[in-house]
């Protein structure tokens, strides 16, 4: 501690300071100027506040929603190269000229038109009038036949009904849409659109605002495409409703380091990119009206690859 002078030294008569020492008279501790006395109480301020600058800076731009596509735009096509985390080392020698090696994200509205957006909305709308979850999401699998039903899946192929329901024609829309994405996620990553198959799951979805009522309606929770599906090598996403207009909530998010990307889901537009882990991503959750989308779904593994599906009746 240093305890303040009052009264500086006096001269001895001489003119001289009295040296220190002589000055017996005088309790003194050594004084330090006060401009080199370190002020640790405004260090710390400082310090804190520094810090909480820089965690505000932080969660802010983690939190941060950077829209990659608005409903309102249409975009001819937008992509962004990302790169491949390591998910798809093991596979690279396996499926060469297949496995990502350029990863990333592209979103076209112009591959499928509106109007073949429409058609698919309405045989998914049919469909499901078979079935449809007790909570949220429902799904519909053409392929296997899987569709929601209350709190479990049934198999709608095994339904009488499903001769009224669909026809030739829903199959033949189906796979024409299927084989346009196919072409085009082939092209954008520069990968031979023969190595690349269909894989399971490839399923139609609708997401309304009811209360979970199992697992299978916790759409929510950001995951990894090609953990949750071992087979998926790239997803893609095509839309069959509006954000903002059909329903509310309901955004894709890219969870991201910096800051997380949104898609806002848009009749027809199709959302494609690579399924590891440079791609974790969420649905935000449906507040109000019903959303609808198909997840269509490729991978490098021949073994894994899906047929077209074919009217079971
Ligand atoms: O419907 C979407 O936008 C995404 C769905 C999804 O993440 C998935 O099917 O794995
Ligand atoms: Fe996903």
């Amino acid at each position: 501690m240093t305890v303040k002078q009052r009264n500086p030294r006096k001269s001895a008569g001489n003119g001289k300071p009295v040296p220190r020492s002589a000055d017996s008279s005088r309790t003194e501790v050594e004084e330090t100027p006060s401009k080199y006395r370190i002020d640790w109480r405004r260090i710390v301020t400082r310090l804190l506040l520094i810090i909480g600058i820089m965690a505000t800076v932080y969660f802010t731009k983690r939190d941060s929603m950077m829209p990659f596509a608005k409903q309102k735009e249409e975009i001819n096509k937008r992509s962004v190269d990302i790169s491949c985390s390591e998910d798809y080392t093991e596979e690279l020698r396996q499926f060469q000229g297949c496995t990502p090696r350029k990863c990333g994200r592209v979103v076209w509205d112009s591959v499928i038109h509106p109007s073949e957006a429409s058609a698919l909305l309405n045989i998914a709308q049919r469909g499901l009038t078979l079935g449809g979850s007790a909570g949220g999401a429902s799904i519909l699998d053409l392929h296997s036949g899987a569709l929601s039903q209350g709190n479990a899946f049934i198999n709608m192929y095994k339904l009488d009904a499903i001769k009224t329901v669909f026809n030739q024609d829903d199959f033949r829309i189906y796979s024409h849409i299927k084989n346009k994405i196919h072409q085009a996620i082939a092209n954008h990553f520069g990968i031979s659109q023969d190595g690349l198959y269909l894989t399971h799951p490839t399923f139609f979805s609708r997401i309304t605002s009811a209360p979970p009522k199992t697992i299978h309606d916790e759409y929510w929770h950001p995951h990894v495409d090609k953990e949750t599906y071992e087979s998926f090598h790239y997803t893609s996403l095509l839309y069959l409703t509006d954000y903002g207009q059909d329903f509310e909530g309901g955004r894709f998010i890219f969870v991201d380091k910096d800051s997380n990307k949104t898609v806002e889901p848009r009749r027809g537009r199709v959302s494609a990119f690579t399924s590891g882990s440079e791609n974790l991503h969420y649905v935000e959750p449906v507040t109000s009206g019903t959303r609808y989308a198909i997840t269509v779904s490729f991978t490098c593994d021949p073994t894994h690859a899906i047929t077209d599906p074919k009217l079971r009746t």
